[in-house]
């Protein structure tokens, strides 16, 4: 007896169900159409979560499509070419103006190391806007595992180290050294070794320095101006924006020692530091919490 009433409850229950998956994938209709865009214009904090949001999602999207491309060739320096190419639209996605200075600090045959500032994983935009021929980053082991993502990094050669392990991070270091002058690659580091949205450098790790030195090639200083006019993590703000990207002149470590690094470090930090602050004091005086 108690069954026939379930039996015959169920066309009803599976009805009204019906109705209200209906009425449930309209109500989603009209948050996307209708609250979505209000919310994205009303709320600055919105509107940054759906550009990170969308900034990520992106990437991931793009490294499936750029994995089968990087496969053909295997883990090859010449894949970040496809990389490269790949992101190099997103700037305009996000109406981030970039604009390069000091191309020619660039014009070095030899493999040198690049050393940069890192504010964001925004700097993939910087970094891909002025990335030279056959030059690798060095990165954090844990972007290995970031999907599809990590993959394609795996692919395009990306130096991966461990930073809890500076034994390990050092060995590796040393071996990509070998491989800069065996293989003529460049390689691109954040000495920061994290990122760093305070308006200033950190301290910079050695590593960079180190292999410079081992190798015997230039130190190139590339700076990238503070992102705040349009993005700040801290106040949830991202909007459009200008960043400059000055490549400075390389620094030479031909006859250095293991002894000269933490100079050298200082000294490019400072080189560093000097153009940070200038362009800093260059950026146009915008009106105190800018328009978003
Ligand atoms: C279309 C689809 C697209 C898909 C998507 C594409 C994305 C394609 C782009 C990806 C882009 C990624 C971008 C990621 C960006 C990051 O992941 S940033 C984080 C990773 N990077 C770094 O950490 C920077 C490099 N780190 C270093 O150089 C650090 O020195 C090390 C090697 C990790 C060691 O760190 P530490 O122990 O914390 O610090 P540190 O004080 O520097 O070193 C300790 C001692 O070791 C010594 N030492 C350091 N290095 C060496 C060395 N090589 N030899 C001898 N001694 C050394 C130091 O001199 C120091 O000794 P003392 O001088 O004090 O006596
Ligand atoms: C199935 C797994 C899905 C994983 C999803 C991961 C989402 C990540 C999506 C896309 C990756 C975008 C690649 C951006 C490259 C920028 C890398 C970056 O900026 O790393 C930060 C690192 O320098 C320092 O890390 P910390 O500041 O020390 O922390």
């Amino acid at each position: 007896m108690s069954s026939n009433v379930v039996k015959a409850a169920s066309p009803l229950a599976s009805a009204v169900t019906g109705a209200m998956e209906l009425s449930v994938a309209q109500w989603l209709l009209v948050v996307c159409l209708v609250a979505f865009p209000l919310l994205y214009e009303w709320s600055v904090t919105f509107k940054y979560f759906c550009k990170m949001a969308f900034y990520n999602g992106w990437i991931l999207t793009l490294a499936i499509l750029a994995i089968p491309i990087c496969a053909v060739r295997g883990r090859n320096v010449e894949n970040m070419k496809v990389l490269r190419f790949m992101l190099l639209h997103i700037k305009y996605l996000y109406g981030i103006k970039i604009e390069v200075r000091g191309w020619e600090n660039f014009n070095i045959k030899e493999p040198y190391v690049v050393v940069s500032n890192h504010q964001s994983s925004l700097d993939l935009l910087g970094m891909m806007e002025i990335l030279p021929g056959r030059c690798v980053p060095i990165a954090k082991r844990e972007l290995m595992y970031a999907g599809t993502a990590g993959l394609a990094c795996w692919l395009a050669g990306v130096i991966f180290i461990n930073r809890k392990k500076t034994d390990d991070a050092i060995s590796v270091m040393s071996e990509a050294a070998e491989t800069m002058l065996k293989e003529d690659v460049r390689v691109w580091v954040f000495p920061e070794g994290t990122r760093n949205h305070s308006g200033s450098l950190l301290a910079f790790k050695r590593g960079a320095f180190h292999l410079a030195v081992q190798a015997q090639v230039p130190v190139i200083p590339v700076v990238m101006s503070s992102y705040k006019d349009f993005y700040c993590k801290k106040e949830k703000k991202f909007t459009t924006g200008k960043c400059t990207v000055r490549i400075l002149p390389g620094v030479s470590t031909r006859g250095l020692s293991p002894d000269d690094v933490p100079d050298l470090t200082d000294r490019v930090r400072g080189l560093m530091l000097d153009a940070f602050s200038q362009m800093s004091n260059e950026r146009p005086g915008k009106e105190p919490g800018g328009g978003h």
